[in-house]
């Protein structure tokens, strides 16, 4: 598909001239697709035209800022906000059922190899379980670990009535079977709900899955408790993999939405979102979805969680061109950003999740919330 359609896009001509010491930062992008810049931050604009000196600068800048003053701004999903309601609800959930019955429900998380990112996540992971009273089981594998290794710890989760839910952190390194390990999860501890049977009862009217999957589940649940209505509604999913855009696509069409895949393959996709009152993006590009691409009003959750790489050089410059970003603290050295432009975007919806603090928080929430249904069901515990 072409997604280098920024070229009439004003932002991608301007100029700015920085008159004082700061940093300034390079984008690279990630993957193979050039997507273009979208437009920076209001308020640093307005800053860089206090900063300015030569008039013509000036004037660019003074109406870009003021063009964004005017513009509508969209309500923020707020997905930390949301997931701290329900860690909370679960939480409550969790020592009703230790008081009741002596259960303690259990997440067993397996992490092979040492991907910085993925351990990461595990460690998040591990303190959301924490912070509900939920008991966390973790093992760690080296990356030249044998496939029968970690079948047989899955296998001893399986049979392990402490453990309620297992979750194979992915990817898995490359000589390791990515199906042989998750059709080993017992379908009834596959939190994730990556199992084939699931996804296979989840895309079946009149079945249910015992576990949807965390984060396309986060997104239908920011929806719910933000009162958008789903029934009826158009809804576009951008990007198509197993374990985000497909289940999400199942899931807005048992909700009684209308629902479009937009691919890789797909002509126009800009076209075809334009038309959707829900987006869902879930395809690892940061910043593919330009605020032109977006029909007035629109609701946007945003599951792209891009790490864009940031370069600090020492002195001031000048000339200012797309790809790069305004921003004077970045301590990681990478900031994140969606597939959807933000700055963009916010002028043009009715409401949008933000990266980071989206889905992202929402995605750790449901894996607490299937932990827990998981343990319920298993003893049979209202
Ligand atoms: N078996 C398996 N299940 C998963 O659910 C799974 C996985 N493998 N592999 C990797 C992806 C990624 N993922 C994220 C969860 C939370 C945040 C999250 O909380 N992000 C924060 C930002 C965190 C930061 O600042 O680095 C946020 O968006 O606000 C991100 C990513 C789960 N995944």
């Amino acid at each position: 598909m072409n997604l280098a359609d920024c070229s009439s896009h004003s932002a991608t001509a301007r100029l700015l001239h920085f008159g004082s010491p700061g940093a300034i930062y390079l984008r690279r992008f990630v993957g193979s697709l050039h997507v273009g810049r979208c437009g920076s931050n209001p308020t640093h604009v307005k800053t860089l035209r206090l900063r300015s000196n030569p008039p013509k600068t000036l004037t660019v800048t003074a109406a870009m800022a003021s063009e964004a003053e005017v513009a509508a701004s969209a309500k923020i999903i707020d997905g930390k906000m949301v997931a701290k309601e329900i860690r909370d609800e679960i939480t409550t959930e969790v020592s009703r059922m230790k008081d009741a019955i002596g259960v303690v429900p259990g997440l067993a998380v397996m992490l092979i190899g040492e991907r910085k990112d993925s351990a990461t996540y595990v460690r998040n992971k591990k303190k959301a379980c924490e912070s509900v009273g939920i008991n966390s089981f973790e093992v760690r594998l080296p990356e030249d670990s044998a496939e029968t290794e970690v079948l047989k710890f899955i296998s001893d989760f399986n049979d392990d009535p402490a453990v309620h839910g297992i979750l194979v952190q992915l990817p898995l390194p490359k000589h390791m079977n990515e199906q042989n390990i998750l059709n080993a999860v017992s379908i009834e501890k596959d939190v994730d709900g990556f199992h084939p049977l699931n996804i296979g009862r989840l895309a079946m009217r009149g079945r249910e899955p015992s576990f949807v999957p965390c984060t396309p589940k986060g997104c239908i649940e920011l929806l719910h408790r933000y009162g958008f209505q789903i029934k009826g509604k158009k809804a576009v999913v951008i990007g198509r993999s197993n374990i985000v855009g497909m289940p999400a696509a199942l899931l807005l069409q048992r909700e009684d939405a209308t629902v479009t895949i937009v691919h890789s393959r797909t002509q126009n996709p800009e076209q075809i979102v334009k038309e959707a009152d829900i987006v869902i993006s879930a395809v690892g590009q940061p910043d593919m979805v330009r605020g032109t691409w977006l029909k007035p009003g629109a609701v946007v959750i945003d599951v792209g969680i891009n790490p864009v790489e940031v370069r600090r050089l020492p002195l001031v410059f000048f000339i200012f061109h797309d790809h790069i970003l305004y921003d004077a603290t970045c301590p990681r050295g990478y900031r994140l950003v969606g597939d959807v432009c933000y700055e963009e975007a916010r002028k043009v919806v009715s409401a949008i999740t933000p990266v980071p603090g989206g889905v992202g928080p929402m995605t750790i929430a449901m894996l607490l919330s299937n932990t827990l249904s998981s343990a319920k069901r298993i003893h049979n515990f209202q």
